[in-house]
Order: structure tokens, then sequence, then C-alpha cells
């Protein structure tokens, strides 16, 4: 049995725990998949590598409203290079990150994956035993497919594989309705395939507020294809390299066929709880989510609901949220709380913001109308809410949008912002100074008037928004 101070298990916000303050601690890092995690190697940054180049590509086609021609077919998009450029800067900082974790005297990185044995007692898959008094569990999730025949084709990817094959197909089906299904149909939208979504309800993003979700859901029908009530049953393989995926109508009397190069499945994910063998460790997990159950220090509840001392859970494994500003908020939580146990501090789930990267973008913060409404009538309050189209601000005028919102949503009587959501252009630096208002407690009329808005920036579709709102 090996020893350490402190182990961690997954590198991805996990390995940005270890500051200064951890230097004089023998550290294990365990990790069976590539070192740095989803965010990094399959998730937020190459998509967003990918995205960047598929918005200039399909604002370009968009051009022609402003007066300018640009012809952007998928001839034009060279995918070996752009795949090249994204995966050889992160494949660098990957492998760079694992050697300066394996330069560094005091840690040992174990490249497989583990499973509790006993309370603070691992097994890595080779066998050998790890305890210490200190384990953080940051494993995160992973993606979710349904076993349908055919789902083991080579023509089937996930996220996971998708940005890595060797051309941009010719015709692409994506599975799901969810941010993976929605940034996948922008990029190779924009990058010219054919694409199609599959969709098994009659609404995209379904989280998001329903005006932002059905203005989205107009853009991606305008865009792409989108087939929505069908579920895929089946995928086989044809003779010239292609795929056929049957789905069935939700209502289950129709189906469908639709012949791809290329099928994304885009299913969602889920956490990795399960394999840490948790029930070994006594460590509590939600039956419905599988997210392991921690308290607002992110210390790990055991079986009897208490907490277990020395384990501690952040990121995808224990937060519903699924995104990696919080996995990151939550390492910083315990980060502290490992080292300060007489000073704890508590994460801050209150308004936690989220932006699709799409075209256009969509970004959230907050309550949604519908749940601003049901919480004012449980309350007494009453709610004003205000939705400023961008194409009614000078630089909305400039861009000549036609589909941008700026909605916001206050209590009628305090002027507390309860939510904001943005559909259009740079949403998701457009609602920052939402966010930031929200987390500081400014209200709608100081933030409107308290403060100058460059003119005429796009920043000002928030400022009208904020005026647009009514109070007693
Ligand atoms: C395609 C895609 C795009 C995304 N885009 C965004 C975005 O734009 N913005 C955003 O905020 N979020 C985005 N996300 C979500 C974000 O990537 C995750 O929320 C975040 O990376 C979770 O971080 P984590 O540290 O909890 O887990 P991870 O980064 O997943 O790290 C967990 C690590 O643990 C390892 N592991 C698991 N089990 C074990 C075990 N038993 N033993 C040893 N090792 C183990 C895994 O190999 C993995 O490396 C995206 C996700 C995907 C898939
Ligand atoms: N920009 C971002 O912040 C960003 C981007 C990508 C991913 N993410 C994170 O990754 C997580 C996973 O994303 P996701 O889009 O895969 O998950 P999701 O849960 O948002 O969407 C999954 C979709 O798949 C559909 N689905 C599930 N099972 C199905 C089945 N058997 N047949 C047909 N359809 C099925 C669901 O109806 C849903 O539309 C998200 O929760 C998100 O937090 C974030």
């Amino acid at each position: 049995m090996r020893t350490f101070d402190v182990i961690i298990i997954g590198s991805g916000s996990g390995n940005s725990l270890l500051g200064p303050e951890y230097d004089a601690l023998d550290v294990a890092i365990i990790d069976g998949g590539t070192f740095g995690g989803t965010c990094l190697n399959v998730g937020c940054i190459p998509t967003k590598m990918y995205v960047y180049p598929a918005e200039i590509a399909q604002s370009a086609r968009e051009l022609s409203g402003l007066g300018v021609s640009a012809d952007v077919s998928s001839d034009a998009v060279d995918w070996p290079s752009i795949r090249d450029r994204i995966f050889g800067r992160i494949d660098a900082i990957s492998t760079g990150g694992l050697a300066y974790r394996n330069s560094l005297p005091r840690v040992t990185v174990f490249q497989e994956y583990a499973h509790f044995i006993g309370p603070k007692t691992l097994e890595t898959a080779s066998g050998e035993q790890l305890s210490a008094p200190t384990i953080i569990l940051a494993s995160g999730s992973r993606v979710l497919v349904p076993q349908i025949p055919g789902i083991d084709l080579p023509q089937v990817h996930t996220s996971d594989t998708v940005m890595r094959i060797p051309q941009l197909p010719r015709r692409v089906v994506i599975v799901g309705g969810g941010y993976i299904a929605a940034e996948f149909a922008h990029v190779f939208n924009g990058l010219g395939a054919e694409v199609t979504q599959i969709n098994r309800s009659s609404r995209l993003l379904r989280g998001q507020d329903t005006e932002i979700a059905e203005r989205f859901q107009q853009c991606a029908g305008d865009q792409w294809n989108l087939a929505t009530e069908w579920t895929p049953e089946q995928i086989t393989p044809n003779d010239d390299g292609s795929v056929t995926l049957r789905s069935i109508s939700t209502q289950g009397a129709e189906t469908r066929e639709e012949v791809a190069d290329v099928v994304l499945m885009a299913t969602g994910r889920r956490p990795n709880s399960d394999l840490l063998n948790p029930q070994a460790a006594g460590i509590a997990v939600d039956p419905e989510s599988q997210l392991i159950r921690v308290d607002d220090h992110q210390r790990v509840l055991g079986q009897d609901g208490k907490v277990l001392e020395g384990v501690w859970a952040l990121g995808d494994v224990c937060s519903p949220a699924q995104l990696k500003h919080v996995a990151n908020h939550e390492a910083r939580v315990v980060a502290h709380n490992v080292m300060h146990p007489e000073d704890l501090v508590t994460s801050d789930h209150r308004f936690i913001p989220a932006a699709v990267f799409t075209h256009p973008e969509i970004a959230t913060v907050g309550m949604t109308e519908d749940q601003a409404r049901a919480w004012a009538q449980e309350n007494g309050a009453e709610i004003t809410v205000k939705s400023q189209a961008f194409g009614d601000v000078a630089y909305g005028w400039a861009m000549a949008d036609q589909t941008g919102i700026c909605k916001v949503v206050a209590d009628r009587a305090t002027g507390k912002i309860l939510g904001a959501h943005l559909i259009g252009p740079h949403s998701s630096m457009l609602i920052q100074p939402l966010i930031q208002a929200m987390s500081f407690g400014l209200d709608a009329r100081q933030m409107a008037r308290g403060q100058y808005w460059i003119h005429p920036s796009l920043a000002e579709v928030v400022e009208n928004a904020l005026l647009g709102l009514e109070f007693d």
C-alpha cells in the first residue's frame, strides 16, 4: 500500500487544485484518460476552436444584406488544417501539463483508472493500492449513448471522437437537442456540410427560456434540416461507406431514414461516480442523477447523510450544471477548504451562467420567465419583463440583425434582476454585466442609469432592456 497526503482522482479541474500551498505535500494525481480532462481535450476548448471558423464562415455567407458578397462553400474549408491547428495546440498542452506534473518531486501521476476498495483506500487498474487522509474526487462525466443496433459502427461518433475525423463529411446527422448537438450542428453547417438534426422531443434547448428556445429553433430550422419528435432506432452500413439512420416518430406510427457519412450522437453525459465504486468507501450517490452527494463546502456525504471527513468532490461528478466554470469554482473552494478546515468557504451556486456557442449565440443566467412567474406566484411578488431586440439599437442596425433579443426579468417592487437571457451575436459577452449585477446585488434601475454605456456599442441592447422594465 502506498500512502500520500492527498490523492486527486481526475486531471481536469482536479489538476488545477495544486497551488503553492500544496508544495509541501505528497500528492498523487490519478487519471485513466487523457491528461487534462474533458474541457481541454474533448470539450469546451476544441469545440470553440471549431466554432470560431464556422462562425466566420457562416457570417460571411450572410454578408449580402450588408452589400458585400462572399462565397464560402465547403470547398473553401480545409478541415485537416483546422483540425491540426486545434489539436497541435491542445495535445501539446496535455502532454506538457503531464510532463510538468511528473517533473515535480512530490507529485506522482498514475495514468490509469482507480476505484475504492474501502474508506480512503483505492486500487488502480494495475492492482496498486493507494491511500491518503485527503481524497479529492474530480472524475467528471462521460458520454451516454442509446444502445441501438449499429451504434458501434465506425461512422457513428460522439463529441469524444468527431473532432478528429480525417475530412469534413458531406452529410452529417446529429442526434440530440442539447448544447452539444446545437454547437456541432453550427460547426458542421458553418463549415459547409449538409446537416440534419434529429431530436426526440418537440423542443431544442429545453432548459432555456421558452422565448429564446423558440427563436433558436426557428434559426436552426432556417440553417439546417431539423426533424423533431423522432427517436433513432437503428443505424445500418451502406455499400458506399455511408450509413442509414432509421428513426421512429414519437407517436410510434411512422419511420424516416437519413443517409449520412457521419452520425454524431449528442445524447447527454452521465457522472463518472460508478467508476469509483463509491459504495466501498461509504460515499452517497444520488440514485436519480448518479451525482456524488456533497455539502455546500464540497465535502462528500456518506450513506448516512453525514460528512465523510477528508473526502471532497468537485465538477461534473457532483455538480448538475456540467459546466467548466462551475467545476473551476468548486476546485477553488476545495483547494482552500482542504488547507483551511477551520475556515471553510462555501460554493456559490446562486447565479450560474451558461452560453451556447451557436449561430446566433445564446447566453443565460438566473430564472427563465416561466420560473420567475412561478416564483412570483409562490412569493406574492410581481415580475417585470423586457425583451429588447438587437435590431432596435444602433449597432444592431449596423449589423442588420433581425433575430437577437436581450431579455431581462426583474422583481417589479425591488428592481432585483431575477434572470437574463440573450440570443444574438456576442451574447456570451453581453451577458457578463448582468451576471455581475445579479452576483453583487445591483438592481436594474441602478445598473441602467448608474453608469455610462458606450454609444453606439451593442451593449446598448442591455441598457435598453433594463430601461424597458416597469417598476412600481
Ligand atoms: C463537447 C463538449 C463541449 C463543452 N463545452 C463547454 C463549454 O463551452 N463551456 C462549459 O462551461 N462547459 C463545457 N463543457 C462541459 C465541461 O467540459 C465540463 O463541465 C468540465 O470539463 C468538467 O470538468 P471536471 O474536472 O469535472 O471533469 P473532467 O475534465 O471530465 O475530468 C475528469 C477526469 O477524470 C478521469 N477519470 C474518471 N474516472 C476516473 C477513475 N475512476 N480513475 C481515474 N481517472 C478517472 C477522466 O479520465 C477525466 O480525465 C463541454 C463538454 C463537452 C463534452
Ligand atoms: N457551451 C456549453 O456550456 C456547453 C457545450 C457543450 C456541452 N456542455 C455541457 O455538456 C453537457 C452534455 O451536453 P449534451 O448536449 O450531450 O446533453 P443534454 O442533456 O443537454 O442533451 C441531450 C439530448 O439528447 C437527447 N436524448 C437523450 N437520450 C436520447 C435517446 N436515447 N434518443 C434520442 N435522443 C436522446 C435529449 O432529449 C437531449 O435533447 C451539458 O449538460 C452541458 O452542460 C456545455
